[in-house]
């Protein structure tokens, strides 16, 4: 009882201030209470002697569960929370259904509709209440798909467009189990949730929102790059959710700090871009090690072979939620695209008065093929504008501070490689331009989803050569979407010269391996890069015709792109997916093979870069 009523009375009011001085009685408790308590270790190897306790009390009728005080030795922080598979099925009858989805097996655009208002759906107050806050007051159209199925504990398979609201989509129902659960047996050590995303920046975000929309949960980002100890501290006072990527996932899991046991949750983020940064072969490492009574959710832009046979194996039964479909439009509705010849030399010195014309004063990303061209072009910018670099070569800290600068307001043009293409949410970006065309339609729906999100407006620009209207056709038909042609503008003599070096490609292809190879001719032989076949081909065959043959031209060379094989399409019937391999963002040339692929900015761990 004296540990319930402190520990109750920590909870409310600050845990980590006061965890200290409750450490010593802890310990105590905890000693005497778990003898036999599993380590952590014996815990990731199944060797839980104390299960047989019941879930939230101990021999003395102490409700074990609650372990969220910090600083409290490993030994005496043994979960006794029964293995996994309760929370489903606990939470399922308190969901007030709405009549929404019901039992189909698989939800396609109609899931869409008038929000529904959170507050009336009996969902923990205080979700409803942190959502409040934050303006969030009605669910859109995919989390109101996938609230009552996931409240039902089904797995899933969903996509929607850029900046609908995905996270929420299986953040609201996940936090409100885990609340409720807690609430009723205690909290344990062990995480419940487990969100695996391809990018450190995106795990920190997804983390940030499960945070803010559930602040009595503990959440957790795990990700390379910063120092693994104090992840490991982190872990060792107990957590509910973890978000990380999943190099750094598996190397605190080899070190017996991270315990995924009691897992009843796991969701793969933008799942197919796993495969394009490398973490297959990691993600099914992780996969196997959770219980295997869970309930899992996969949000995937592109279905291509490798995430259909993880459904396959790991998924029980997915309702498959696809708000996008066969619909030819893929952006988000609210973005307008326009598009921009320029050559080679004279498209840096364009970028301004694209922002001014319209960037509308507020934020604009900038998206070129190599950190390289992001460096250049952010320093001959920098001569005008308030603007900063962010690629694969920046440190992590450095990277977060120019993300937060970004955020905050602090300067307004972002010039990036790809590593901010997927997922980042920052509010008011106005303008997105595409430096130069992208690898892939999918990139550009990415790259271009960076605008327009949460309903709001936004434009996108295309900067294209004089000889690439065939891939920009090619873009529009794809992505369901026209560009409306800006007047070319003229470049004056000598500013040039501020932005030497920049982005000067020609040759190369877009599009390509519809048909085994030929393309759409026209771009990016990537000069100032080492070995043959840099941007490769598209081709994928637009994951409509199974895939095969000849996609992923580059042939050879070890910077080529996209030099991994084919078959990655079909499935969602979108655009060709991503190789497994070939380096994407890089302009070095080390970084060719399999698992190096996108490169690390987000990746993990520094093993890849963008
Ligand atoms: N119901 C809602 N009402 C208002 N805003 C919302 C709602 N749900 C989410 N948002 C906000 O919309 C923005 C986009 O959400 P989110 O990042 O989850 O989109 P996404 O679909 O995952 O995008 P992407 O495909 O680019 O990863 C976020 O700022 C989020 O806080």
């Amino acid at each position: 009882m004296i540990s319930t009523v402190l520990r109750r009375s920590i909870l409310g009011t600050s845990r980590r201030t006061l965890a200290a001085s409750v450490t010593s009685i802890n310990a105590a408790l905890f000693h005497n209470l778990a003898p036999a308590a599993a380590t952590v270790s014996d815990l990731a190897n199944g060797a839980t002697n104390v299960k047989s306790l019941p879930s939230n009390s101990s021999p003395f009728g102490v409700k074990v569960r609650d372990f969220h005080v910090k600083s409290v030795p490993s030994e005496f922080r043994s979960s006794i929370v029964s293995s996994a598979g309760f929370a489903a099925q606990e939470y399922a009858p308190s969901y007030e259904n709405d009549g929404g989805i019901g039992d189909s097996e698989s939800v396609g655009s109609s899931g869409g509709g008038d929000g529904l208002a959170i507050a009336d759906l009996g969902i923990s107050p205080e979700i409803v209440k942190a959502l409040k806050g934050r303006g969030i007051e009605k669910l859109f159209p995919i989390q109101k798909a996938v609230l009552e199925p996931a409240m039902e504990g089904r797995d899933m398979i969903g996509r929607a467009r850029t900046g609908t609201g995905k996270t929420l989509a299986f953040g609201i129902p996940i936090i409100d189990k885990i609340i409720k659960f807690n609430a009723k047996h205690g909290r344990g050590k062990n995480p419940q949730c487990l969100v695996l995303a391809p990018t450190r920046e995106l795990a920190r975000q997804v983390e940030k929102e499960f945070r803010e929309s559930a602040p009595s949960l503990d959440t957790i980002c795990l990700y390379g790059g910063t120092p693994i100890g104090q992840q490991m501290r982190e872990l060792n006072y107990g957590i509910d959710v973890a978000v990380g990527t999943p190099g750094r996932i598996i190397d605190l899991m080899k070190r017996g700090a991270l315990n995924l046991s009691e897992v009843q949750f796991v969701v793969l983020d933008e799942a197919d871009q796993m495969l394009q940064v490398g973490f297959a072969e990691d993600v099914e490492i992780i996969l196997q090690k959770l219980p295997a009574k869970r309930q899992s959710m996969m949000f995937s832009a592109t279905m291509p072979s490798w995430i259909r046979s993880l459904t396959k194996k790991y998924l029980n039964n997915p309702l498959t939620i696809d708000l996008v479909g066969d619909s030819d439009q893929k952006l988000a509705d609210g973005i307008t695209m326009y598009s921009i010849a320029a050559d080679s030399y004279g498209r840096a010195s364009i970028i301004g008065p694209l922002v001014k014309e319209h960037g509308k004063g507020g934020k604009c990303i900038v998206f070129t093929q190599t950190k390289r061209d992001a460096d250049r072009l952010a320093f001959g910018l920098a001569k005008s504008y308030k603007c900063e670099a962010l690629h694969g070569d920046i440190s992590q800290a450095q990277r977060e501070r120019t993300l937060a600068g970004f955020r905050d307001g602090n300067f307004s043009i972002l010039v990036a490689t790809d590593v901010a293409a997927r997922g980042l949410d920052v509010p008011n970006v106005d303008l997105v331009i595409h430096y130069e065309l992208p690898n892939n339609t999918e990139t550009f729906v990415h790259r271009t989803g960076r605008t327009g999100r949460a309903g709001k407006k936004g434009s996108a620009i295309l900067i294209h050569g004089q000889d690439q209207t065939r891939a920009v056709k090619m873009i529009e038909k794809e992505v369901g979407s026209r560009f409306n042609e800006l007047p070319s503008i003229a470049v004056e003599r000598g500013s040039a010269s501020m932005f030497e070096g920049v982005g000067a490609r020609s040759g190369g292809s877009f599009g390509g391996g519809r048909s085994g190879g030929g393309g759409y001719g026209s771009y990016g032989s990537s000069s100032g890069r080492s070995g043959g076949g840099s941007y490769g081909g598209y081709g994928g065959s637009s994951g409509r015709s199974g895939g095969g043959g000849g996609s992923y031209g580059g042939s050879g060379g070890s910077s080529s792109r996209y030099s991994g094989g084919s078959d990655r399409s079909s499935g969602f019937g979108s655009f060709g997916s991503g190789g497994s391999s070939g380096g994407f963002g890089s302009d070095r040339s080390s970084q060719s093979s399999g698992r190096s692929s996108f490169g690390g900015f987000g990746s993990n761990d520094g093993k890849r870069s963008y």
